[in-house]
């Protein structure tokens, strides 16, 4: 089943072109749209919405055509915009059913859905008091609210971690994870940060400069690597066993890296299985030596990873911006990639 389609999207505008020629089909579940900043997540969250016209190509959300059914589609859809644009003197209760009641609903279900609403996100008696008053995390929480409160089958969640600290960002993508899990409600959620996506989203979209660079299921930008962690126990014949593991690895011609970055780095290898054997002798070598096995695993990719050492290099859309998009764009990019290791 497909939620969103899009077909050689695109749109222009005079000195940038935001969206370059993007089809991309997107199923139900937790979806994220990945890309720095620029890289055309918004302009493509207005088109889904019916707010923006493209400048060509096509595009359905919930099998509505955008061009021509934007009511429709925002009748179904939730929105949770990027930029803070909540009225700092009415409460969240007093916002969010204004909201709901926007959406039709009758008063009385406005209220009922407002409170659980409010309460699903996890605002209780802050939420009779001003907006204005509200730390950065409640106000995101406003927002998350009112994209959910009419009950729709999909919401689009714009940068919905901007702002806030690791503690409330990991707050924020366990919420999301649930407006899925408790709800059926579908998710497509930006970030510029691509680490923080790869326990949230199912799929992963990631584009560029308006174009697509991949998209896939989160598992397969994940997958397995041929890289094996390995740590083990110091003894009193090796107090550094880490270094006599290394170096016996290398006397029987096997190359070893330092896990720099992994927990437990300093006391962590990495290797290249090429098959059982690397596996056995691993095992063999430890053995020997009298040292014991803490863990040896198979790595995973981290998305960060696979996004700074593939699809970066398939070229530079740089061209396709406007002049003074271009510097900014490129280091902007390096920086998310830096964040999301
Ligand atoms: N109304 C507009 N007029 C002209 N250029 C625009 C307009 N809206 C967006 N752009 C440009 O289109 C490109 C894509 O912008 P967009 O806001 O979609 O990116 P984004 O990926 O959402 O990034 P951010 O998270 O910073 O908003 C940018 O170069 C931006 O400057």
């Amino acid at each position: 089943m497909t939620v969103i389609a899009t077909e050689s999207l695109s749109k222009r505008y005079p000195r940038v072109t935001a969206l370059d020629r993007l089809s991309v089909d997107i199923g139900p579940g937790v979806t994220g749209l990945v890309g720095a900043n620029g890289a055309g997540k918004s302009t493509l969250i207005k088109i889904l919405l019916g707010l923006s016209p493209a400048t060509e190509g096509r595009a359905e959300v919930l099998g509505h055509d955008v061009a021509t059914e934007g009511a429709a589609i925002r009748e179904r859809v939730g929105y949770m915009p990027e930029h803070d644009c909540l009225p700092p003197d009415v409460s969240a209760t007093e916002f969010v059913v204004h909201m709901a009641r926007m959406s039709g609903l009758p008063p009385a279900a406005a209220r009922e859905r407002t409170a659980d609403t409010l309460r699903h996100v996890g605002l209780y008696e802050e939420r009779y008091r001003p907006i204005g008053g509200y730390s950065t995390g409640m106000k995101q929480r406003v927002k998350l609210a009112q994209a959910l409160v009419h009950d729709p089958q999909l919401v689009f969640l714009d940068e919905p971690t901007n702002g806030l600290d690791p503690v409330g960002r990991d707050e924020m993508l366990g919420l999301i994870r649930r407006v899925h899990r408790d709800f059926g409600i579908s998710v497509l959620v930006t970030s510029h940060l691509l680490g923080e996506l790869e326990r949230t989203c199912d799929h992963v979209v990631v584009i560029d400069g308006g174009r697509l660079l991949r998209s896939s299921s989160t598992t397969d930008f994940t997958r397995t690597t041929t890289t094996l962690a390995i740590e083990v126990t110091d003894s009193d014949e090796h107090p550094d066993g880490t270094r006599a593991v290394r170096e016996a690895l290398r006397a029987r011609g096997v190359a070893t890296e330092d896990g720099t970055g992994l927990p437990g780095a300093g006391h962590v290898l990495l290797l290249t299985a090429e098959g059982e054997e690397t596996y056995d002798l691993v095992r063999d070598v430890i053995a020997d030596l009298g040292l014991g096995l803490v863990r040896m695993e198979q790595r995973r990719h981290r998305i960060s990873e696979v996004f700074r050492t593939g699809d970066r290099d398939h070229g530079d859309h740089g061209g396709h911006h406007g002049d003074d998009h271009d510097g900014e764009h490129g280091g902007q990019q390096k920086e998310a990639v830096g964040h999301g290791g």
